[in-house]
């Protein structure tokens, strides 16, 4: 997969190359690039924002530079385009997992009060446009948004995790949840570990971990307990 950000905060991305996602990149698993906004710029002040059409608050980013910008970047190669915005379509596990399966990923990173609706109008003819939250909480651009979406999605690549299994075994991934885990020491500051998981039994293990997943949902999320399909319940479930 290639990734290509374009910002004029190149160096708020820079945390993608450390650890996990910097191991991949280094194992060729992932190609990043990190684009300044403003080399696309030709006056003196490098000017990437104007004022509201109609008025309001703050500026708006300029469609021009933002057009040369992606013609530059995105080039001939298809890629999804990938827009964050507090107004966009809620960035969940099923938006990563259909991302894992694109060849290309190109973000556009605004900032001020956005970036002009035309340039999202004019790249959707020319390939997927998705504009994305992360959240019902209001950030001040899209650097931080990219962070969180390019780990999610570089995560489920094949060969980045040490344990791919744990990729399907997300929260989320069965619609629930994940519940406590434990390590040594057996016991901490007066703390045990639940017994049934040091008791070899892995029906009963396994029996556990459900009832503290569903448990933890119902009171956290019960949001997804709703959303789950009829069928994702079984009988020993049910008795939660
Ligand atoms: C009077 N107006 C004032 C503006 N607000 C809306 C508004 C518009 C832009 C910004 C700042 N900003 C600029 C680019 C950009 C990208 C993503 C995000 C973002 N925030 N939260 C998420 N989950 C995000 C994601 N993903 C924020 C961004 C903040 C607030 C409406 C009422």
């Amino acid at each position: 997969m290639r990734i290509d950000v374009v910002t004029i905060f190149p160096g708020y991305l820079a945390p993608l190359r450390e650890a996990l996602l910097g191991r991949a990149i280094e194992a060729g698993l992932v190609e990043l690039g990190v684009h300044d906004l403003r080399d696309w710029t030709h006056d003196v002040h490098q000017a990437v924002d104007d004022s509201p059409y109609g008025g309001g608050p703050g500026m708006v980013m300029r469609p021009q530079v933002w057009g040369e910008a992606l013609d530059a970047v995105l080039g001939e190669e298809p890629a999804r385009l990938v827009v964050p915005t507090p107004a966009g379509r809620p960035f969940t596990q099923a938006t990563a997992q259909a991302w894992a399966a694109e060849e290309r990923l190109v973000f556009a990173c605004g900032r001020y009060e956005g970036i002009d609706q035309r340039v999202v109008d004019a790249y959707a003819d020319r390939g997927p446009v998705d504009e994305v939250s992360i959240g019902d909480y209001v950030l001040v651009g899209g650097e931080v948004a990219v962070l969180v979406m390019v780990e999610a999605v570089v995560r489920l690549l094949p060969g980045v995790l040490g344990n791919p299994v744990s990729a399907q075994e997300d929260s989320f991934s069965d619609g629930l949840l994940e519940g406590p885990a434990y390590t040594r020491p057996v016991s901490w500051r007066g703390l045990d570990v639940p017994d049934v998981l040091r008791s070899g039994n892995h029906a009963a293990i396994a029996r556990w971990r459900r009832d503290r997943a569903l448990e933890r949902t119902a009171a956290r999320r019960p949001d997804l307990l709703d959303a789950l399909p009829p069928d994702a319940l079984d009988r020993a479930d049910r008795a939660f």
